[in-house]
Protein backbone atom coordinates (compact mmCIF):
# COMPACT_ATOMS: atom_id res chain seq x y z
CA UNK A 1 0.00 0.00 0.00
CA UNK A 2 1.00 3.62 -0.96
CA UNK A 3 -0.40 6.86 0.56
CA UNK A 4 0.70 10.21 0.31
CA UNK A 5 -0.30 12.96 1.78
CA UNK A 6 -0.02 16.93 1.63
CA UNK A 7 0.74 19.71 4.32
CA UNK A 8 -1.96 22.63 5.04
CA UNK A 9 -1.87 26.08 5.73
CA UNK A 10 -4.75 26.64 7.98
CA UNK A 11 -6.94 29.66 8.71
CA UNK A 12 -5.15 32.39 6.20
CA UNK A 13 -5.52 34.68 8.46
CA UNK A 14 -8.93 35.49 9.55
CA UNK A 15 -10.38 32.01 8.73
CA UNK A 16 -9.59 30.52 12.09
CA UNK A 17 -10.81 26.81 12.31
CA UNK A 18 -12.41 27.25 9.28
CA UNK A 19 -10.15 27.98 6.17
CA UNK A 20 -7.33 26.23 4.70
CA UNK A 21 -5.24 25.13 1.96
CA UNK A 22 -3.11 21.83 0.69
CA UNK A 23 0.39 22.61 -0.70
CA UNK A 24 2.58 20.59 -2.95
CA UNK A 25 4.65 19.23 -0.08
CA UNK A 26 4.24 15.61 0.97
CA UNK A 27 4.47 12.56 3.29
CA UNK A 28 4.80 9.21 2.17
CA UNK A 29 3.93 5.93 3.29
CA UNK A 30 3.88 2.81 2.25
CA UNK A 31 2.76 -0.47 4.33
CA UNK A 32 3.32 -3.71 3.27
CA UNK A 33 2.13 -7.45 5.41
CA UNK A 34 4.74 -8.78 7.65
CA UNK A 35 5.35 -11.58 9.80
CA UNK A 36 6.41 -8.83 12.21
CA UNK A 37 5.77 -4.90 12.86
CA UNK A 38 8.19 -3.19 12.09
CA UNK A 39 8.75 0.97 11.29
CA UNK A 40 11.17 2.97 9.58
CA UNK A 41 11.15 6.47 9.38
CA UNK A 42 13.14 8.69 7.30
CA UNK A 43 13.18 12.89 6.60
CA UNK A 44 11.53 14.98 9.51
CA UNK A 45 11.48 14.06 12.81
CA UNK A 46 13.82 11.06 11.89
CA UNK A 47 16.23 11.84 15.17
CA UNK A 48 13.37 12.31 17.23
CA UNK A 49 12.62 8.94 19.29
CA UNK A 50 9.11 9.91 19.75
CA UNK A 51 8.47 10.80 16.06
CA UNK A 52 10.64 7.98 14.88
CA UNK A 53 8.62 5.43 16.13
CA UNK A 54 4.92 7.54 14.91
CA UNK A 55 2.91 6.14 17.61
CA UNK A 56 -0.11 8.38 16.50
CA UNK A 57 0.02 7.14 12.94
CA UNK A 58 -0.36 3.56 14.57
CA UNK A 59 -2.31 3.97 17.53
CA UNK A 60 -5.37 5.53 14.37
CA UNK A 61 -4.17 3.03 12.28
CA UNK A 62 -4.85 -0.28 14.30
CA UNK A 63 -7.65 1.44 15.84
CA UNK A 64 -9.51 1.95 12.39
CA UNK A 65 -8.19 -1.57 11.49
CA UNK A 66 -9.61 -3.52 13.74
CA UNK A 67 -13.11 -1.51 13.45
CA UNK A 68 -12.64 -2.05 9.69
CA UNK A 69 -12.30 -5.77 10.04
CA UNK A 70 -14.76 -6.66 13.21
CA UNK A 71 -11.60 -6.99 15.80
CA UNK A 72 -8.89 -8.25 13.30
CA UNK A 73 -5.07 -8.52 14.47
CA UNK A 74 -2.17 -7.92 11.87
CA UNK A 75 1.32 -6.80 11.34
CA UNK A 76 2.67 -4.99 8.99
CA UNK A 77 5.84 -3.31 7.83
CA UNK A 78 5.69 0.83 7.74
CA UNK A 79 7.87 2.98 6.09
CA UNK A 80 7.39 6.39 6.61
CA UNK A 81 8.91 9.48 4.61
CA UNK A 82 8.40 12.41 6.30
CA UNK A 83 8.66 15.97 4.65
CA UNK A 84 5.83 18.11 6.23
CA UNK A 85 8.18 19.79 9.24
CA UNK A 86 6.70 18.63 12.51
CA UNK A 87 4.78 21.38 15.14
CA UNK A 88 5.54 24.25 12.91
CA UNK A 89 1.87 24.87 11.71
CA UNK A 90 2.10 22.81 8.25
CA UNK A 91 -0.50 20.15 9.79
CA UNK A 92 1.69 17.48 10.23
CA UNK A 93 -0.82 15.93 12.92
CA UNK A 94 -3.32 16.30 10.45
CA UNK A 95 -1.50 14.70 7.75
CA UNK A 96 -0.86 11.63 9.89
CA UNK A 97 -4.26 11.25 10.98
CA UNK A 98 -5.87 11.50 7.50
CA UNK A 99 -3.16 8.84 6.42
CA UNK A 100 -3.28 6.47 8.87
CA UNK A 101 -7.38 6.04 8.48
CA UNK A 102 -6.60 5.84 4.60
CA UNK A 103 -4.04 3.13 5.01
CA UNK A 104 -6.55 1.50 7.38
CA UNK A 105 -9.62 1.65 4.59
CA UNK A 106 -6.59 0.36 2.23
CA UNK A 107 -5.35 -3.07 4.80
CA UNK A 108 -8.97 -3.61 5.33
CA UNK A 109 -9.55 -4.01 1.94
CA UNK A 110 -12.69 -1.78 2.68
CA UNK A 111 -14.03 0.91 -0.24
CA UNK A 112 -13.78 4.05 0.92
CA UNK A 113 -14.73 7.95 -0.43
CA UNK A 114 -13.63 10.69 0.46
CA UNK A 115 -15.82 12.01 2.87
CA UNK A 116 -16.13 9.37 4.80
CA UNK A 117 -11.91 10.01 5.05
CA UNK A 118 -12.83 13.07 6.36
CA UNK A 119 -15.49 12.72 9.16
CA UNK A 120 -13.19 10.15 10.45
CA UNK A 121 -10.76 12.31 10.85
CA UNK A 122 -12.42 14.63 12.92
CA UNK A 123 -12.54 12.39 15.27
CA UNK A 124 -9.11 12.70 16.26
CA UNK A 125 -8.74 16.62 15.37
CA UNK A 126 -11.65 18.78 16.23
CA UNK A 127 -11.23 21.52 14.05
CA UNK A 128 -11.89 21.05 10.33
CA UNK A 129 -9.42 23.61 8.31
CA UNK A 130 -6.18 21.42 8.02
CA UNK A 131 -7.99 17.94 7.59
CA UNK A 132 -10.49 19.29 4.39
CA UNK A 133 -7.44 20.41 2.54
CA UNK A 134 -5.46 17.06 3.59
CA UNK A 135 -8.41 15.32 2.17
CA UNK A 136 -9.19 17.13 -0.70
CA UNK A 137 -6.18 19.48 -1.59
CA UNK A 138 -7.01 23.10 -2.83
CA UNK A 139 -8.18 25.90 -0.63
CA UNK A 140 -11.57 24.79 1.17
CA UNK A 141 -14.33 26.18 3.30
CA UNK A 142 -15.38 24.04 6.00
CA UNK A 143 -17.74 24.26 9.15
CA UNK A 144 -19.21 21.82 11.43
CA UNK A 145 -22.70 20.75 12.07
CA UNK A 146 -22.63 18.07 14.61
CA UNK A 147 -20.14 15.13 14.13
CA UNK A 148 -20.08 16.00 10.01
CA UNK A 149 -17.55 18.80 8.21
CA UNK A 150 -19.09 20.46 5.59
CA UNK A 151 -17.39 21.66 2.95
CA UNK A 152 -16.46 23.74 -0.48
CA UNK A 153 -13.60 23.65 -2.64
CA UNK A 154 -12.22 25.47 -5.08
CA UNK A 155 -8.90 24.27 -6.91
CA UNK A 156 -5.57 26.55 -6.60
CA UNK A 157 -4.04 27.79 -10.16
CA UNK A 158 -0.62 26.39 -10.92
CA UNK A 159 0.74 30.01 -11.51
CA UNK A 160 0.68 30.71 -7.25
CA UNK A 161 3.56 29.19 -4.79
CA UNK A 162 3.54 29.08 -1.29
CA UNK A 163 7.02 30.40 -0.17
CA UNK A 164 7.17 29.28 3.86
CA UNK A 165 9.10 30.99 6.34
CA UNK A 166 9.50 27.91 9.05
CA UNK A 167 11.52 28.89 12.02
CA UNK A 168 14.00 26.65 14.08
CA UNK A 169 11.65 26.46 16.96
CA UNK A 170 8.15 24.51 16.94
CA UNK A 171 4.93 26.00 19.01
CA UNK A 172 2.41 23.09 19.19
CA UNK A 173 -0.92 23.52 18.41
CA UNK A 174 -1.94 23.13 21.92
CA UNK A 175 -0.16 25.68 23.38
CA UNK A 176 -0.73 27.98 20.75
CA UNK A 177 -4.40 27.79 21.24
CA UNK A 178 -4.19 27.89 25.18
CA UNK A 179 -2.94 31.93 25.02
CA UNK A 180 -5.98 32.84 22.88
CA UNK A 181 -8.85 34.72 25.11
CA UNK A 182 -11.91 33.16 26.06
CA UNK A 183 -13.81 36.06 25.18
CA UNK A 184 -13.75 38.36 22.06
CA UNK A 185 -14.92 41.51 21.84
CA UNK A 186 -17.43 42.62 18.61
CA UNK A 187 -15.47 44.52 16.75
CA UNK A 188 -13.06 41.88 16.85
CA UNK A 189 -15.05 39.50 15.50
CA UNK A 190 -16.54 41.81 12.69
CA UNK A 191 -13.11 42.66 12.05
CA UNK A 192 -12.24 38.85 11.29
CA UNK A 193 -15.34 37.82 10.03
CA UNK A 194 -15.77 40.29 7.35
CA UNK A 195 -12.32 39.81 6.29
CA UNK A 196 -12.11 35.59 6.15
CA UNK A 197 -16.19 36.07 4.30
CA UNK A 198 -13.91 38.63 1.73
CA UNK A 199 -11.03 36.02 1.64
CA UNK A 200 -13.60 33.30 0.75
CA UNK A 201 -15.01 35.53 -2.01
CA UNK A 202 -11.42 36.50 -3.48
CA UNK A 203 -10.27 32.88 -3.54
CA UNK A 204 -13.57 31.78 -5.42
CA UNK A 205 -13.37 34.17 -7.64
CA UNK A 206 -9.32 34.67 -8.54
CA UNK A 207 -9.34 38.13 -6.83
CA UNK A 208 -5.54 37.45 -5.88
CA UNK A 209 -4.53 41.19 -5.81
CA UNK A 210 -6.74 42.48 -2.91
CA UNK A 211 -6.06 39.39 -0.65
CA UNK A 212 -3.59 41.18 1.74
CA UNK A 213 -6.16 43.34 3.08
CA UNK A 214 -8.87 40.22 3.55
CA UNK A 215 -5.87 38.69 5.38
CA UNK A 216 -5.62 40.93 8.72
CA UNK A 217 -7.58 39.69 11.34
CA UNK A 218 -7.89 40.11 15.73
CA UNK A 219 -8.75 37.06 16.14
CA UNK A 220 -5.50 35.19 16.82
CA UNK A 221 -2.73 36.02 14.75
CA UNK A 222 -0.75 38.77 16.78
CA UNK A 223 -1.33 37.05 19.81
CA UNK A 224 0.27 33.87 19.02
CA UNK A 225 3.31 36.04 16.91
CA UNK A 226 4.13 37.63 20.30
CA UNK A 227 5.39 34.09 21.13
CA UNK A 228 8.14 34.71 18.11
CA UNK A 229 8.10 38.41 17.97
CA UNK A 230 10.58 37.90 14.55
CA UNK A 231 7.46 37.00 12.76
CA UNK A 232 6.01 40.63 12.73
CA UNK A 233 9.36 41.09 10.52
CA UNK A 234 8.40 38.56 8.80
CA UNK A 235 5.47 39.35 7.61
CA UNK A 236 6.39 43.12 6.94
CA UNK A 237 9.49 41.94 4.89
CA UNK A 238 7.26 39.41 3.35
CA UNK A 239 4.59 42.16 1.97
CA UNK A 240 7.11 44.56 0.64
CA UNK A 241 8.85 41.58 -1.61
CA UNK A 242 5.74 40.52 -3.46
CA UNK A 243 3.73 38.14 -0.93
CA UNK A 244 -0.20 38.59 -1.76
CA UNK A 245 -0.74 37.40 1.47
CA UNK A 246 1.24 36.74 4.86
CA UNK A 247 -0.19 34.79 7.26
CA UNK A 248 0.97 32.64 10.24
CA UNK A 249 0.39 29.02 9.02
CA UNK A 250 -1.76 27.19 11.32
CA UNK A 251 -1.33 27.89 15.03
CA UNK A 252 2.41 29.19 13.98
CA UNK A 253 5.53 28.65 14.05
CA UNK A 254 5.71 28.96 9.80
CA UNK A 255 4.79 31.69 8.14
CA UNK A 256 2.40 31.30 4.74
CA UNK A 257 3.61 33.50 2.08
CA UNK A 258 1.52 32.90 -1.12
CA UNK A 259 2.86 34.66 -4.57
CA UNK A 260 3.14 34.89 -8.40
CA UNK A 261 5.15 32.27 -9.22
CA UNK A 262 7.53 34.62 -11.45
CA UNK A 263 7.55 36.59 -8.11
CA UNK A 264 8.50 33.86 -5.62
CA UNK A 265 11.95 33.20 -6.21
CA UNK A 266 13.03 37.04 -5.61
CA UNK A 267 11.10 36.67 -2.66
CA UNK A 268 12.49 33.51 -0.97
CA UNK A 269 15.78 34.95 -1.54
CA UNK A 270 15.15 38.36 0.13
CA UNK A 271 13.41 36.23 3.09
CA UNK A 272 16.74 34.07 2.87
CA UNK A 273 18.83 36.94 3.33
CA UNK A 274 17.12 38.69 6.32
CA UNK A 275 16.59 35.78 8.03
CA UNK A 276 19.33 33.30 7.64
CA UNK A 277 18.04 31.55 10.84
CA UNK A 278 14.75 30.23 9.28
CA UNK A 279 14.45 27.55 6.64
CA UNK A 280 12.91 28.56 3.59
CA UNK A 281 10.81 26.32 1.17
CA UNK A 282 8.95 27.56 -1.90
CA UNK A 283 6.09 24.76 -3.05
CA UNK A 284 3.54 24.75 -5.40
CA UNK A 285 -0.14 24.39 -4.21
CA UNK A 286 -1.85 20.97 -4.32
CA UNK A 287 -5.44 20.22 -5.71
CA UNK A 288 -5.38 16.34 -5.06
CA UNK A 289 -5.27 15.60 -1.40
CA UNK A 290 -4.53 12.41 0.52
CA UNK A 291 -3.80 9.56 -2.43
CA UNK A 292 -4.42 6.14 -1.50
CA UNK A 293 -3.19 2.66 -3.81
CA UNK A 294 -3.38 -0.75 -2.74
N1 LIG B 1 5.41 12.58 10.77
C1 LIG B 1 5.02 12.40 12.03
N2 LIG B 1 5.33 11.27 12.69
C2 LIG B 1 4.91 11.08 13.95
N3 LIG B 1 4.20 11.95 14.67
C3 LIG B 1 3.89 13.09 14.08
C4 LIG B 1 4.28 13.38 12.75
N4 LIG B 1 3.81 14.58 12.42
C5 LIG B 1 3.15 15.04 13.51
N5 LIG B 1 3.20 14.15 14.50
C6 LIG B 1 2.56 14.31 15.83
O1 LIG B 1 1.83 15.51 15.83
C7 LIG B 1 2.38 16.44 16.78
C8 LIG B 1 2.39 17.83 16.19
O2 LIG B 1 1.08 18.28 16.09
P1 LIG B 1 0.76 19.83 16.15
O3 LIG B 1 1.32 20.43 17.37
O4 LIG B 1 -0.70 19.95 15.89
O5 LIG B 1 1.62 20.42 14.95
P2 LIG B 1 1.27 20.75 13.43
O6 LIG B 1 1.01 22.21 13.44
O7 LIG B 1 2.49 20.41 12.65
O8 LIG B 1 0.08 19.92 13.05
C9 LIG B 1 3.78 15.91 17.05
O9 LIG B 1 4.22 16.27 18.34
C10 LIG B 1 3.59 14.42 16.93
O10 LIG B 1 3.01 13.88 18.09
N1 LIG C 1 -7.21 26.45 13.36
C1 LIG C 1 -6.14 25.78 14.04
C2 LIG C 1 -5.13 25.34 13.01
C3 LIG C 1 -3.97 24.59 13.58
O1 LIG C 1 -3.09 24.26 12.52
P1 LIG C 1 -1.69 23.54 12.78
O2 LIG C 1 -1.13 23.29 11.42
O3 LIG C 1 -0.88 24.47 13.60
O4 LIG C 1 -2.00 22.27 13.52
C4 LIG C 1 -5.51 26.76 15.03
O5 LIG C 1 -5.28 27.89 14.63
O6 LIG C 1 -5.30 26.39 16.19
Amino acid sequence: MFISVPATSANLGPGFDTLGLAIDLRNEIVIKPARFHSVSTKGEGADNPKIKKNSLFLHIFHEQYRKLTDGKRATFRFEFTNRIPISRGLGSSSAVIVSAITAAHLAAGVKYNKRKILNTALRYEHHPDNITPAVMGGFNVACLEGERVYSKKRRLPSYLRAVLVVPDRTISTNRSRNVLPKMYTKEEVVYSLSRAAYMTALFMSESWDLLRIAAKDKIHQERRMRMMPELFEVQKTALDHGALMSTLSGSGSTFFNLAYADDAKKLAAVLAERFPQFRIMTHGLDNVGVIGKS
